[in-house]
């Protein structure tokens, strides 16, 4: 095999766009020990910062084999993205707040850093009623821009251009004055762009407590819509917890419905901007292997867990209101349940992956009281903005049952909490027993398909194996797709710089759609309720502990068989 790299001639690229090219090529290559001259055409659409590899391999019948491979990022499948022209204005509302700096900002920065977004059309502003001058918020900021390994450039002269692109204006949530001025600084960036060439663009990214919601888009609609006569769009962001229960969703839902379409509302839930959540769906439905498996003739039980090692450090008073069911199981590892669970989607266009899961959410059956346990970790009523005589849950374990032809008869085991033994998240796909099994191989335990989202992100299969050797004996083992091992070079973007990017683009399929979102309030409101008035109660556990023993009885009791004396450990590099 012959292994060229070449750099392209600036004459190769035929068209460009912000963030595609199209490159025209000519090249032979009269290397090959074969002496076979091959002369190779090549019109090839790419995105901006892409890298890929031609790799052009002889076969024995002096026939060519040209296989296109991308180290960083493949063509896009789903996306119909036509790149756009014109300015782009980011809002960030609550800005002086934790999510902002922890995960917004610092998405958007590796965001530009990556070429995304470009200084040249992009400007983002801060709002909040914090008083604070532009260079406060760039300060409050700044520790949390990380390095990104791999990028040649240099990062202190990076963070200093991306923090130049921020201004901050001080307002409050619900009086014209505030979004009058805010407007006034968008209009004016807008027009020293001179956005003659194109439409331009405002995304709200609402990082606020949700109470504040109605208020707030009302501000946007009546103030800071949009204004260019050459198109454009006003979209926003919104975070969970999108309500409290059915009722108070759906009043939110309407609330924000009368004002902003559909296609304007992005309700973001960061897990499904995930590596290997959004891995998901290619794993199911491209994969020969798994598709007779997947089924209630094959699998027993499948579980889906989140494991925190601390608590709420200082969050008291927010959990408080909602608890762990709200927080945590309503929202992620539900979205985690319909991918895991829907049917294969007409096609990937959003509204088509959308309407599945809402399917399989409706088809999800009232949950019992006998399969909850519910804990609270001791010394979280500690906090001083925590009632003493709180009942609300910090861990629970839920299952849930599916009443549809895949996977009736299969509990799906939700299990999350906070101040537990460890931090992880993953889903574990335990399959039945060996029938007439001839090598007792059940002692061993069963055959499981584990996909760890975090950390350490892997996929692997448990199966039993011959032990090698001389006797003939079973041992349990795996296959084993790591991550960190299997993609090297490769940086996995954190779950908010790939959400963000899919609302500049228009891409909703990452994002829950209003019915969706009735759907999964109306599984948990019912327990959620009880639980409220106390007629389900949250028992004690030590932190640092796996949670109430109660919760290991009722997986087992479910259906769930631990495998003991056998434990995965992500390989090291
Ligand atoms: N923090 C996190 O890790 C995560 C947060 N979220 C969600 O993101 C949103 C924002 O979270 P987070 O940043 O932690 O929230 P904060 O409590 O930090 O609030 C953000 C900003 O909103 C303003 N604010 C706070 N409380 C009120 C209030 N009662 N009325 C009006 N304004 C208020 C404050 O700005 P000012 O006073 O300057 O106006 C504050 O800086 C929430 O919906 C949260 O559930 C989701 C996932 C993770
Ligand atoms: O939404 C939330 O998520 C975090 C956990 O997110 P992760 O990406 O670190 O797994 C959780 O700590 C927080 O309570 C919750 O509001």
């Amino acid at each position: 095999m012959c292994r060229r790299q070449a750099l392209l001639p600036a004459s190769a690229i035929i068209n460009s766009t912000k963030n595609t090219a199209v490159i025209s090529c000519r090249f032979s290559l009269k290397e090959f020990d074969t002496g076979v001259e091959l002369e190779l055409s090549l019109i090839w659409n790419f995105v901006r910062n892409s890298e890929f590899e031609l790799q052009v391999i002889a076969m024995g019948s002096g026939q060519w084999s040209v296989e296109q491979r991308t180290p960083l990022r493949t063509e896009p499948l789903v996306s119909e993205y036509e790149p756009e022209t014109g300015c782009l204005s980011i809002i960030v509302l609550g800005a002086s707040g934790d999510l902002a700096k922890k995960k917004t900002f610092p998405a958007l920065f590796h965001l530009y850093r990556q070429g995304f977004i470009q200084s040249q059309d992009v400007h983002i502003f801060g709002y909040a009623r914090t008083k604070i001058s532009d260079d406060d918020l760039r300060d409050r900021i700044r520790g949390y821009l990380t390095p990104c390994k791999g990028c040649e450039r240099s990062h202190e002269e990076d963070v200093s251009q991306f923090l130049q692109l921020i201004k901050y204006v001080s307002g409050a949530y619900d009086t014209e004055e505030g979004f009058r001025s805010l407007d006034k600084e968008i209009s004016e960036y807008e027009l020293s762009k001179n956005s003659t060439q194109g439409s331009s663009r405002r995304l709200f990214y609402l990082a606020l407590p949700p109470s504040v919601y109605p208020p707030v888009c009302k501000m946007i609609k009546s103030y800071c819509m949009n204004k260019s006569d050459l198109g454009g769009w006003t979209r926003i962001v919104v975070e969970k917890p999108f309500g409290r229960d059915l009722e108070s969703a759906e009043e939110l839902s309407a609330q924000i419905g009368e004002l902003f379409d559909e296609p304007q509302i992005y309700r973001i839930d960061h897990y499904l901007g995930k590596e290997l959540v959004q891995n998901l769906m290619v794993l199911r439905f491209a994969n020969r292997f798994f598709l007779p498996l997947w089924n209630r003739d094959n699998i027993s039980n499948i579980q889906i867990v989140f494991r925190e090692d601390f608590g709420t450090e200082g969050r008291g008073g927010y959990f408080d209101q909602y608890g762990i069911i709200r927080d945590i199981i309503q929202n992620h590892l539900l979205q985690v349940l319909c991918l895991v669970a829907m049917e294969k989607p007409v096609s990937l266009k959003p509204e088509h992956v959308r309407d599945e899961k809402v399917k399989v959410l409706q088809s999800v059956l009232p949950i019992e009281d006998s399969e909850v346990v519910l804990g609270q970790y001791e010394g979280y009523t500690d906090d001083p903005t925590v009632p003493d005589n709180s009942n609300t849950p910090t861990f629970a374990t839920i299952v849930l049952r599916i009443h549809n032809e895949r996977w009736e008869g299969v509990p799906f085991i939700i299990k999350a909490g906070k101040a537990l033994n460890s931090r992880k998240a993953e889903i574990r796909v335990q399959f039945k027993d060996v029938p007439g099994d001839i090598y007792k191989s059940k002692k061993q335990g069963r055959n499981e398909f584990v996909i760890r989202l975090q950390p350490s992100e892997a996929m692997y299969m448990k199966l039993t194996v011959k032990q090698p050797g001389l006797e003939m004996n079973t041992v349990q083992s795996e296959l084993d797709l790591s991550y960190g091992q299997r993609y090297q070079q490769t940086i996995i973007p954190e779950a908010y710089e790939r959400l963000i990017l899919d609302t500049i683009r228009g891409d909703q399929q990452h994002f829950v759609r209003r019915d969706e979102l009735k759907a999964a309030w109306e599984i948990f409101t019912p327990l959620l309720h009880r639980i409220d008035r106390g007629e389900v109660k949250s028992v004690p556990y030590t932190p640092g502990s796996r949670g109430p023993e109660g919760a290991d009885k009722l997986a087992e009791k479910a259906g769930f068989v631990q495998t003991h004396g056998y434990i995965w450990i992500p390989p090291t590099l």
